[in-house]
């Protein structure tokens, strides 16, 4: 079976610095893959790379045999569409309302029809416990509902792969909880997933892979289970004797 995504000698230099140095990683569908590393790794950078929100300064991500280092900002966007993101901040619209949010990117990206469109955002909002939130404002969700809308929104795109940044770190304790559930359904429906976290016990429970990342490379993949109980690299082992 083809990787969904190859990443091939993947570079990202900001002015002097190296972030990112010569990456290679594959990722294959149905794949749920924890990147975890200390603070400053790379690990936002290497995600935002891959969708090319942030821009590599050299190598390639081949998505489903498409070079995007090459691909023009018009299939960029349509490519993007297969590729939904959610991030720490959920950046939602603050002026529009759920459904709004929800149902903007597939009718004017993806041209469907409005009834079709928030039929399946009703869907989707049902599925993650929001199916009463459709009218309301994003100001009045907690930040446990907002990024479960977040979550919602890039469904709503039917995307292949959905990318993960931290989507837990801005969250209250209780409310953290609520948005791991839903993840980690997804997961169980097969979805193909890359998630930036520093939930240990996410990733060690609910991911098939751990890419470990640390001085902008990937040193490490293993299975959850061979990685925690036996990280091979010194520099995970520092890691995790910190955050466990
Ligand atoms: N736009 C930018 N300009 C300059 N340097 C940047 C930029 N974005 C990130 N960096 C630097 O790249 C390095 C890696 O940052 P990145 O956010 O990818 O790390 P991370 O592993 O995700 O860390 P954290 O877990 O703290 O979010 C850091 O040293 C950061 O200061």
């Amino acid at each position: 079976m083809e990787p969904i995504i190859k990443v091939e000698n993947l570079s990202k230099q900001f002015k002097n610095n190296l972030i990112l140095n010569h990456v290679n990683a594959n990722v294959n569908k149905g794949d749920v893959i924890s990147l975890i590393g200390p603070s400053g790794a790379g690990k936002s950078t290497f995600l935002r790379c891959l969708n090319m929100l942030g821009k590599p300064t050299g190598g390639k991500v081949i998505f489903n045999g498409k070079n995007l280092m090459t691909s023009s900002q018009k299939e960029l966007i349509h490519l993007r569409t297969h590729l939904g993101m959610v991030f720490q901040s959920f950046n939602l619209f603050d002026n529009k309302t759920v459904l709004d949010n929800i149902t903007l990117a597939p009718m004017k990206v993806n041209h469907e029809d409005q009834a079709e469109a928030e039929k399946k955002a009703y869907q989707l909002l049902k599925m993650v416990g929001l199916a009463n939130k459709a009218h309301v404002y994003p100001y009045s969700l907690s930040g446990g509902q907002a990024q479960r809308v977040a979550i919602v929104r890039a469904l709503a795109m039917n995307p292949e792969v959905m990318l993960f940044d931290e989507p837990t770190s801005a969250l209250d304790p209780e409310m953290v909880g609520d948005v791991l559930r839903v993840m980690q359904n997804l997961a169980k429906q097969g979805m193909t997933m890359i998630i930036v976290t520093h939930e240990m016990e996410f990733a060690k429970n609910v991911s098939n892979h751990i890419w470990f990342m640390d001085h902008g490379n990937i040193q490490e993949k293993s299975d959850p289970k061979q990685f925690f109980n036996h990280p091979k690299t010194k520099d995970a082992q520092t890691f995790l004797s910190k955050v466990l």
